[in-house]
């Protein structure tokens, strides 16, 4: 798969925290049921490598990724557990080499013009736009579409079911992240039901 294909799996690629890995297989199959076929789940916590496991191994509607990835480490380790593809918050050398090296999609953030002219140096033209709210929004992405045309931006960060639509009308933008789908409430109160009905929801 391509970073283009992983962009185009669906327009709202859900960014997932979990504290408990026996929650992984129930939320993906929460958001298979909705009709998300990918998940982005964060190396934000103690369980994630498990969790990614699990997903891989129990759940084959979804592609499952890692993001929260900051070291080439995390990056070795997430693939290694199942990982398909990665999203980072930045884009350090070092990070993008390991990232590289891993042999799956990745999508590493910016939130500059030089950070992304230095991705398109070499070769990496699918990147996420982090903070994407805070730094400029639908905005600063319709003004990088005019010098750097072939870039495309799965920005992340304060995006929200009501604002999703104004990025996803964007040309250089292919999908939206976002935690909306799987607000930690549910996830702690086990309502399944309410993350399918969230991601039946979300901007098609
Ligand atoms: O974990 C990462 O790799 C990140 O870069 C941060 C996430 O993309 C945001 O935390 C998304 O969360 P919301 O803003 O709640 O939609």
């Amino acid at each position: 798969m391509l970073a283009l294909d992983l962009l185009g799996l669906g327009p709202v690629l859900p960014v997932v925290v979990l504290d408990r890995a026996e929650d992984a297989v129930p939320v993906a199959e929460a958001l298979v049921a909705g009709g998300v076929t990918t998940m982005e789940l964060t190396l934000r916590t103690p369980v994630a490598l498990a969790a990614i496991e699990a997903v891989a191994a129990k759940v084959p509607g979804i592609v499952i990724g890692a993001g929260t990835v900051v070291s080439p480490g995390q990056a070795r380790d997430a693939v290694s557990a199942g990982a398909r593809f990665l999203v980072s918050p930045g884009s350090p050398e070092s990070l993008v080499d390991a990232m590289a090296a891993a042999k799956v999609p990745f999508l590493p953030g910016v939130s500059t013009a030089t950070e992304a002219m230095a991705l398109l140096a070499r070769g990496v033209t699918e990147l996420k736009l982090f903070p994407a709210s805070a730094v400029g929004g639908p905005a600063l992405l319709r003004a990088l579409s005019g010098p750097l045309p072939q870039l495309t931006f799965c920005p992340t960060g304060g995006i929200t079911p009501e604002t999703a639509g104004d990025y996803l009308s964007l040309s250089n933008v292919a999908c939206v992240g976002g935690s909306w789908l799987t607000p930690p409430g549910l996830v702690a109160s086990g309502d399944w039901a309410g993350i399918t009905a969230l991601a039946r929801a979300r901007p098609l």
